[in-house]
This record gives structure tokens, C-alpha cells and sequence, in this order.
């Protein structure tokens, strides 16, 4: 099977620094992914080349069928369509509703029919346990409840993979179960997962593949990768 990321020798830099090097894995469809390392160590920069925010400047990085590092900026909306992004701060607008802000997305992407557009944001509601808050503002929600806008938002387009950027950082540990939950039902459904996070209880509650970017480089637990990382209770 075809990856839905592959990655070949690649350098990540911010500015003249270089972050990560020689970076080498593939993701496939359905596989949930922990992505973890120190504060700085450089997930958030790898976050960033797969969607496009961070060029690409050495090395392949293969993402769904956009070749990054040739892509060229009008194309970065299409690659986007195939993604779903979750930030640690949710990222609502913060003016309009919770449907308005998922219907936003969609015109933005080029749905035109309200009927469709007013089902498809019912259905990616109730996907995330959202059915009742349509009408809501965002600061009428509980932390928990923006999250899951944001995922629910993030469903929209049917990705083909969700990259989350520590998403329950901002979130109690109660909480950020229920949203580890959530992701976890979305992968069951076949979407991929890679989610940053710093909450090392998650991976001893889901023994999922783990990459961590640690002195520069990336290491993973996958068997073939033949690295053992050292994580308490891994
Ligand atoms: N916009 C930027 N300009 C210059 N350097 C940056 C920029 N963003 C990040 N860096 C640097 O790149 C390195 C990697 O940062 P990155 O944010 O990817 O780490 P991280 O593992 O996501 O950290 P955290 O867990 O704190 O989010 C750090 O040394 C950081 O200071």
C-alpha cells in the first residue's frame, strides 16, 4: 500500500538552524502516531513541513499526492483540503458560531450548496459529540467543547490524515483523555493520526508507534526502524 506521507532525507531548518536532519519514515493509512520530544526538540517544526507552512529545502516530502518539496505556493490550499490541522489553542474564530465557523471553512473550499454545507456541518458535529452546540459562540464552550469544534472542523473535508499540535495542552487531564478518546474513535474510522504531545500517560494507555525528535534526530518504534527508545512504560 501507497503511503499517505513519505519522507526521504529530510533537513528541517527555522532560519539557519537546523531543527531535525536526515528524517526518514512513511505513515500509512489508519496508523496512529505520537509524535513527542522536548520543549524545542522540534515537532512542531515537522508539523509545519507536512502542511505546507515550512518549505520543504532538502530532502522528499511526500504528502498525499503533493510532492512538497516542489510545491508551489498556489497549490498549498489543495494540499491543506486533504489535511486536518488541530492546534493547542483551537484556532476559532472567536465572531461567529460553531456552525458559522465550520461553514466557513467549507465555502472557503469551494462548497457552494447550503443544504449540503448545513448537513455536512450537522453530521461533523454529532461526529464529535457536538450535535447540541451549533448555535453556541465559541466562549460560550468549555475548553473541551472548542477542542472538539476544532476537530470537528478539522473532519470537514474528509482528510486523509489529522496532524495535531499538542491538542490537550491547554486542557485538564480529564478532558484531554476524552479528547485522546476522540482522536482515537476518528482513526478507527480509518483516518490517520500524528498528534504532538507532551502528555506521556496517553502513551501508556494507547501503545500506538511513537516518533521522537531527540538531539536532532528522529527515532521510531516501529520494529523495522530497530530503535529502542527509552520512555518509562513504553
Ligand atoms: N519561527 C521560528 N523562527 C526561528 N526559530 C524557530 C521558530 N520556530 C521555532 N524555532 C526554533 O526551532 C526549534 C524547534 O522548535 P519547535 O517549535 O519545532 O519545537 P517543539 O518540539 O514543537 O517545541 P514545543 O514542545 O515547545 O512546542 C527551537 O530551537 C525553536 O527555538
Amino acid at each position: 500500500m501507497y503511503p499517505i506521507i513519505h519522507i526521504k532525507g529530510l533537513n528541517i531548518y527555522q532560519g539557519d538552524k537546523l531543527v531535525l536532519k536526515n528524517i526518514n519514515f512513511n505513515i500509512h493509512r489508519g496508523e496512529f502516531i505520537f509524535l513527542i520530544g522536548k520543549t524545542g526538540s522540534g515537532k512542531s517544526s515537522l508539523l509545519k513541513t507536512l502542511y505546507g507552512e515550512l518549505p520543504c529545502r532538502f530532502g522528499k516530502v511526500q504528502v498525499a499526492e503533493f510532492s512538497l518539496h516542489t510545491i508551489i505556493p498556489a497549490q498549498l490550499p489543495f494540499l491543506r483540503r486533504k489535511l486536518g490541522i488541530i492546534f493547542q489553542d483551537f484556532q476559532l474564530l472567536t465572531d461567529r458560531t460553531v456552525e458559522e465557523n465550520l461553514a466557513f471553512v467549507l465555502k472557503a473550499t469551494g462548497w457552494k450548496q447550503k443544504t449540503d454545507i448545513k448537513n455536512r456541518v450537522a453530521e461533523v458535529l454529532m461526529k464529535v459529540g457536538l450535535d447540541w452546540a451549533g448555535k453556541k459562540m465559541p466562549y460560550q464552550l468549555s475548553g473541551g467543547e472548542q477542542q472538539r469544534t476544532a476537530v470537528a472542523r478539522a473532519l470537514l473535508n474528509d482528510p486523509v490524515v489529522l496532524l495535531a499540535d499538542e491538542p490537550t495542552g491547554n486542557l485538564d487531564p480529564e478532558v484531554a483523555n476524552e479528547i485522546l478518546n476522540l482522536f482515537l474513535e476518528i482513526n478507527k474510522a480509518g483516518t490517520a493520526v500524528l498528534m504532538a504531545t507532551h502528555n506521556y500517560d496517553f502513551l501508556d494507555k494507547q501503545h500506538s508507534r511513537v516518533l521522537k525528535c531527540e538531539d536532532g534526530y528522529l527515532l521510531d518504534t516501529l520494529p523495522q526502524a530497530n530503535i529502542n527508545l527509552n520512555i518509562p512504560n513504553f
